[in-house]
């Protein structure tokens, strides 16, 4: 039986009730038969997912470096962090303000400190796998200097919340974005960073041209998260619950998108990844939890992961 679009919106529209979604990721869009919107499937997940390696060590899974937080907001970079952490980053650094250090070092002893003022040095950044910019960054740091430093290095970035604030601000700096960098708004975000929308299938429309456009992938989140490629393709996640939808969360997925990255998955697949192993755990802990936190996410996820792979080998 066929799948439509508007299965995956909060709104209708004639456009999206005629739009068949394929499921799986398998078929390609250049095929006369496929359709550019997919859900993404299990099997999708185990072709992608890499297991860790015998004589690995941190190295191996890469170096991430989280820039968030100000002062009211230093619980979007712990949680930014922890979800990277729990991803399983060989290495995480996040760059806060000194008032937070602290609380970073109480809270999550394996994460490490970079000065604020050592952003703008382009080269002590060269060693980083992966760098997310956003989760509660607020207008205290200068966002903007460092955002276009990044550009020159010609890094790819993840932005998220007030980094997206800046870069729709400055539709400039947009369109100089790094190829493969992730952007990943909800809805609000989203219509700040492109313009207002009247509807989802209106929007949809606007990301499948703006990803292909600026050759980024674009992470449109909601219950079901849409993951746009740099061809236009939409990839559609069809894990997570209601039971999420609390502050924090987007910031946890911000770290895991960071740590999916780092470990050397393309971008497409890291974002894919991160929403698929994000909701999945956020729907294990909904089994015994009315809400969850996203710090409870985030400590998830090890186990969902590690789950799934044994399922996947049988153990
Ligand atoms: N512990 C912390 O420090 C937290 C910090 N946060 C950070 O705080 C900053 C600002 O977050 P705010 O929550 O104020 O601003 P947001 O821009 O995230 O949200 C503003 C308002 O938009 C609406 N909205 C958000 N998502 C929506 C959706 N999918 N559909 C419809 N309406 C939606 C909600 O009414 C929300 O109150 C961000 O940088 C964020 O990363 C938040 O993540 C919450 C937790
Ligand atoms: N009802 C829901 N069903 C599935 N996922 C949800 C739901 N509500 C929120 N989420 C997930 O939680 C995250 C919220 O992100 P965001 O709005 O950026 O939060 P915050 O800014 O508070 O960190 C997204 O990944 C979204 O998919």
């Amino acid at each position: 039986m066929s799948v439509f679009l508007n299965a995956f919106l909060p709104d209708t529209d004639p456009s999206s009730k005629l739009q068949v979604v394929d499921r799986g990721l398998s078929k390609q869009s250049a095929e006369a038969s496929a359709s550019p919107y997919k859900l993404i499937e299990e099997e999708d997940i185990r072709e992608l997912v890499k297991p860790r390696m015998p004589f690995s060590h941190k190295g191996t899974y890469g170096h991430a470096l989280i820039i968030a937080g100000e002062i009211r907001t230093m619980g979007a970079a712990m949680l930014a962090a922890k979800g990277c952490l729990y991803g399983g980053a060989g290495l995480t650094t996040v760059s806060i303000p000194e008032t937070g250090l602290t609380a970073l070092n109480s809270a999550l002893p394996e994460v490490m400190f970079l000065e604020r003022k050592q952003l703008i040095k382009m080269k002590s950044l060269k060693k980083y796998n992966a760098i997310a910019i956003g989760p509660g960054i607020g207008k205290l740091l200068d966002g903007m200097a460092v955002l276009e430093g990044f550009f020159a290095l010609k890094r790819p970035v993840i932005a998220d919340a007030d980094a997206l604030g800046l870069l729709g601000e400055h539709q400039d700096l947009l369109y100089h974005l790094p190829k493969d960098s992730i952007l990943t708004p909800h809805v609000k975000e989203f219509d700040v960073l492109f313009g207002q929308h009247k509807n989802w299938w209106e929007r949809l429309q606007t990301a499948r041209m703006e990803a292909k456009k600026l050759g980024t992938v674009i992470v449109l989140k909601n219950q079901f998260t849409f993951i746009i490629d740099q061809q236009g393709d939409v990839m559609i996640n069809q894990t997570g619950n209601p039971a999420m939808a609390q502050g924090g969360m987007g910031d946890v997925l911000t770290g895991l998108v960071a740590a999916y990255v780092a470990q050397g998955y393309s971008a497409k697949a890291a974002a894919i990844l991160a929403c698929y192993f994000h909701g999945k755990a956020g729907d294990e802990l909904a089994k015994d939890n009315f809400s969850v936190t996203a710090s409870q996410v985030a400590e998830e996820i090890p186990k969902t992961v590690k789950r799934f792979i044994d399922l996947r080998s049988g153990n």
